[in-house]
């Protein structure tokens, strides 16, 4: 009888099947205090790489928590492919969950060697079998020919991708990763990225990435889910995220912006940098008026709004500059590409790119 030889080329095939993870109505709280989470419903769809974006203390990092089974929700429930994982009356261990973890920190054994590492989690294999299925998940990350060193020889980011290769030798059927590129440098961070979005891809995983970075989310995720003080404020793609933004706090997460108060007139909004259409408002109602940096039209020549340039901070591609514009207590900001102003130009027109103005109802606080 002939044993069938294993190829030791480069594995392409889908190491999962894709799977559907629901967070539903999930609430939580570290006892006693405020909640952490607040009714949080979120799917993550077969092969999506969805985002969860915040700032700092959002509850992202919690919400990632109970997906895995680490912290427990106090009310809601975690569905995989339909099936209730944890819930008023069940709750799976981590373990038996079919999930698959990578932290910030890589967390990779010193003394083990990179192939013991990613075969820590095949516990239930034999050790011919484990040791296979490592070399399969390393040379998915295109490491196999250092399986027998030690992590130390390793560069940032190929450490990252061995903890990458870890989580995915087990086939998970959801890979949630908590912040996995903060400890790279912002060079190494874009390969990596890129890197491990295509093995994601490649894996056909269903992946959760937490970031507090908005550009990472918008490069990394199909979608993205944005978080503030435990509440859901908005999920869908980049471009949903940042052409049709919730409410200013979604606006401000993906984009810089100069905010003025106005008040609509004959459907439109007065601000100092000018009158912008704001419909299916009425007449005397208070809003926000939020204008993109990067949506002025700087000239020496012509514009809408005439403004005195008060300071210029180069950028390398664009310049930065700050103008004070009359009717506005406030330094007026604004992006332009660098090189386009002459040096020692005070005097400028602003003309304002109407789509790079979001109108906002006017709400004591934005979230
Ligand atoms: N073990 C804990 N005990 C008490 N409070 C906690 C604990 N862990 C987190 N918190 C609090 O819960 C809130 C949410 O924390 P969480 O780590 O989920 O937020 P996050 O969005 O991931 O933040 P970060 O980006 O800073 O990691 C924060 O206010 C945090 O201080």
């Amino acid at each position: 009888m002939s044993e069938t030889v294993e190829k030791p080329a480069r594995v392409t095939a889908g190491v999962t099947f894709a799977a559907r993870l629901v967070l539903e109505r999930i609430s939580h709280r570290f006892a006693p205090g405020a909640l952490t989470l607040d009714d949080v419903t979120l799917a993550a769809e077969p092969g999506e790489v969805l985002c969860l974006l915040g700032p700092s203390g959002s509850g992202k990092t919690t919400l990632l928590r109970i997906a895995a089974g680490i912290e427990s929700q106090e009310t809601g429930r975690v569905l995989l492919n339909d099936r209730e994982i944890a819930g008023p009356n069940v709750f799976l261990p981590p373990e038996q969950r079919s999930i698959g973890l990578v932290f910030q920190d890589f967390a990779l054994f010193p003394h083990l060697t990179i192939l013991d590492n990613v075969r820590f989690g095949l516990t239930a294999l034999s050790r011919e079998e484990a040791r296979r299925e490592a070399l399969i998940a390393l040379s998915r990350v295109g490491l196999e020919r250092y399986a027998s060193s030690y992590p130390h020889v390793l560069s940032g980011g190929e450490q990252q991708r061995v903890a990458l290769a870890r989580a995915l030798a087990p086939r998970p059927a959801v890979l949630l990763m908590d912040e996995p590129f903060s400890g790279l440098d912002s060079r190494l961070k874009d390969t990596v990225r890129a890197e491990t979005l295509a093995i994601l891809r490649q894996s056909r995983a269903t992946a959760i990435v937490v970031t507090h970075d908005a550009e990472e989310a918008m490069r990394l995720g199909d979608r993205i889910a944005l978080l503030n003080k435990g509440k859901l404020v908005q999920a869908g793609t980049a471009e949903e995220l940042y052409l049709k933004p919730a409410n200013l706090f979604v606006a401000g997460f993906f984009s810089e912006l100069n905010v003025f108060d106005a008040r609509v007139a004959s459907g439109a909004a007065d601000t100092p940098v000018g009158r912008f259409a704001a419909p299916g408002r009425a007449d005397g109602e208070p809003v926000t008026v939020a204008v993109r940096l990067s949506g002025f039209d700087v000239s020496e020549e012509s514009g809408d709004v005439e403004a005195r340039i008060v300071s210029r901070r180069f950028l390398g591609v664009v310049e930065l500059l700050e103008l004070a514009v009359p009717g506005n207590d406030e330094h007026v900001r604004a992006r332009v590409r660098a090189g386009q102003l002459q040096p020692g130009v005070r005097d400028v027109w602003l003309k304002v790119r109407p789509a790079d103005v979001l109108v906002f109802e006017r709400r004591r606080e934005s979230a």
